[in-house]
C-alpha cells in the first residue's frame, strides 16, 4: 500500500480574480488526513469550506478567474499540477464528491441505474448484469424504497430527497478511497439523514474510506467525525480530535460556535449565544487576526499581528495569541457583568 498520507494539503490558497480585485477565499490551509479518518470541516457560511473542498479536485476551473497555490497531495501526488486527463481518472474513482444539490451530479438524460452501472463498469470492471445487481443493492442501502423498480427512473421522476440518495449511491458505488461530502444531508429529513450517515460510517469502517465532511451542523460532527477543523475567513483556526474540541474548545470563534448549539437539558429561557458581527469581506481582510473584528478578547497585538498556528496539545492546534488566557478573561468579563448587573 502507498505509504504517503491519504490527503495532505500544504498551504493551499484559492484566489478569484474579480472586477473588484483579487479575492482570496482560501488563505493557506494545511493539514494531513490518514486513511480511515472522518474529518469534519466546520464554520459559518462564507468561511471558505466549499471553495476549499472543490479546490481539492480542481472543480472551480470552469471559472477562468480561479488561481490555486500550494499543494494538494493525494497519496503523495499533487493534484494541482496533474494533467487533467489523469485527474479525471482520480475523480469519481479514488475520490468522490457529494453535494447538497444532487442535480449537479446527476445527468438528466440517463436513468439513475444507467449512471451507477456506468460508473461500476468503468471503474470496477463489472459485467452489465453484475453492475445492475450492485446498483440495486447500493440504492437500497441509501434507503430508496423498491430499488429494483426505481433503478429505471430518470432523475426528474424522483423527489429531491431520493435524487440526493441516488447521487450518494453513485458516489459510493465504486468505493472511493476518499469521499468529500459538502453538506450532503442538510436538505434531508432526520431519519434519512441518519441512514446516510450510517452508510458513510459503514463504508468508512469496512473499507477504511477517508471522509472529509463539510458541514455547519456540529451535531453531525460530534456523531461521526474523528477529528474537526474549524475554518474562519479561509483558514483553519483550530483543529483537534472531536472529543477534545468539544470538551475544551480554545479559540474564541470555536467557543462561540459551540455556545450557539441549543442544549436539551438547558434552561429554556436562556438565550442562545450569537457571535456578534459578520464575517469581513474578502476585499477587507483585517491586518492582524482575521477574527479580531468580532472577538471580545482582541487587543492591540491581535489587531496588528496575524497569529500563527500554536500547538496547544499534542493533537490540538489553535490560531489565537491568547488561547491560554481566554478562560481567565471570560471569568473576569462574567464577574464584571454580574457586578454591573447588581
Ligand atoms: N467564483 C467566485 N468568485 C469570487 N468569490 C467567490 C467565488 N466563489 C466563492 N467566493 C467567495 O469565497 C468565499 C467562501 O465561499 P464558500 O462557498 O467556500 O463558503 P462556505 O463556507 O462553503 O459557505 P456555505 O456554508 O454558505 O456554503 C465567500 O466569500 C464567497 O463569496
Amino acid at each position: 500500500m502507498n505509504q504517503a498520507p491519504l490527503l495532505e494539503l500544504n498551504n493551499l490558497k484559492t484566489h478569484f480574480h474579480t472586477e473588484r480585485g483579487r479575492a482570496t477565499a482560501v488563505g493557506g490551509v494545511s493539514f494531513t488526513m490518514d486513511r480511515g479518518e472522518i474529518i469534519g470541516i466546520v464554520g459559518e457560511s462564507g468561511c471558505g469550506k466549499s471553495v476549499m473542498s472543490q479546490s481539492i479536485l480542481r472543480l472551480l476551473e470552469h471559472t477562468d478567474s480561479v488561481e490555486y497555490e500550494g499543494e494538494v497531495l493525494f497519496e503523495g501526488e499533487n493534484l494541482l499540477d496533474m494533467p487533467l486527463s489523469k485527474l479525471r481518472a482520480v475523480r469519481g474513482n479514488d475520490i468522490s464528491m457529494i453535494f447538497q444539490d444532487p442535480l449537479t451530479s446527476l445527468n438528466p438524460v440517463y436513468t439513475i441505474g444507467n449512471q451507477i452501472e456506468e460508473t461500476l463498469r468503468l471503474h470496477k470492471k463489472l459485467s452489465k448484469k453484475e453492475a445492475r445487481k450492485k446498483a440495486i443493492e447500493i440504492l437500497g442501502l441509501t434507503g430508496i424504497p423498491s430499488p429494483e423498480t426505481r433503478v429505471d427512473d430518470y432523475p426528474h421522476q424522483l423527489s429531491g430527497g431520493m435524487q440526493q440518495r441516488a447521487m450518494i449511491a453513485m458516489a459510493l458505488a465504486c468505493e472511493p478511497k476518499l469521499l468529500i461530502a459538502d453538506e450532503p444531508t442538510t436538505a434531508l429529513d432526520v431519519t434519512i439523514q441518519a441512514q446516510i450517515l450510517e452508510l458513510i460510517t459503514e463504508l468508512n469502517r469496512t473499507l477504511g474510506m477517508g471522509v472529509l465532511f463539510i458541514t455547519h451542523d456540529l451535531g453531525v460532527v460530534a456523531e461521526i467525525c474523528t477529528g474537526v477543523k474549524v475554518m474562519y475567513l479561509g483558514r483553519i483556526v483550530e483543529e483537534a480530535p472531536t472529543e477534545q474540541l468539544f470538551r475544551s474548545p480554545l479559540h474564541p470563534y470555536t467557543r462561540g460556535l459551540l455556545q450557539s448549539i441549543p442544549k436539551l437539558d438547558g434552561d429554556r429561557n436562556e438565550k442562545l449565544h450569537v457571535i456578534e458581527g459578520t464575517v469581513p469581506s474578502l476585499f477587507d481582510i483585517p491586518r492582524g487576526c482575521g477574527f479580531s473584528t468580532r472577538c471580545p478578547y482582541a487587543d492591540e497585538k491581535c489587531r496588528n499581528e496575524d497569529p500563527v498556528m500554536l500547538q496547544a496539545d499534542e493533537r490540538h492546534r489553535v490560531r489565537c495569541w491568547h488561547y491560554a488566557e481566554i478562560d481567565a478573561m471570560e471569568e473576569r468579563r462574567n464577574g464584571d457583568g454580574e457586578a454591573v448587573g447588581g
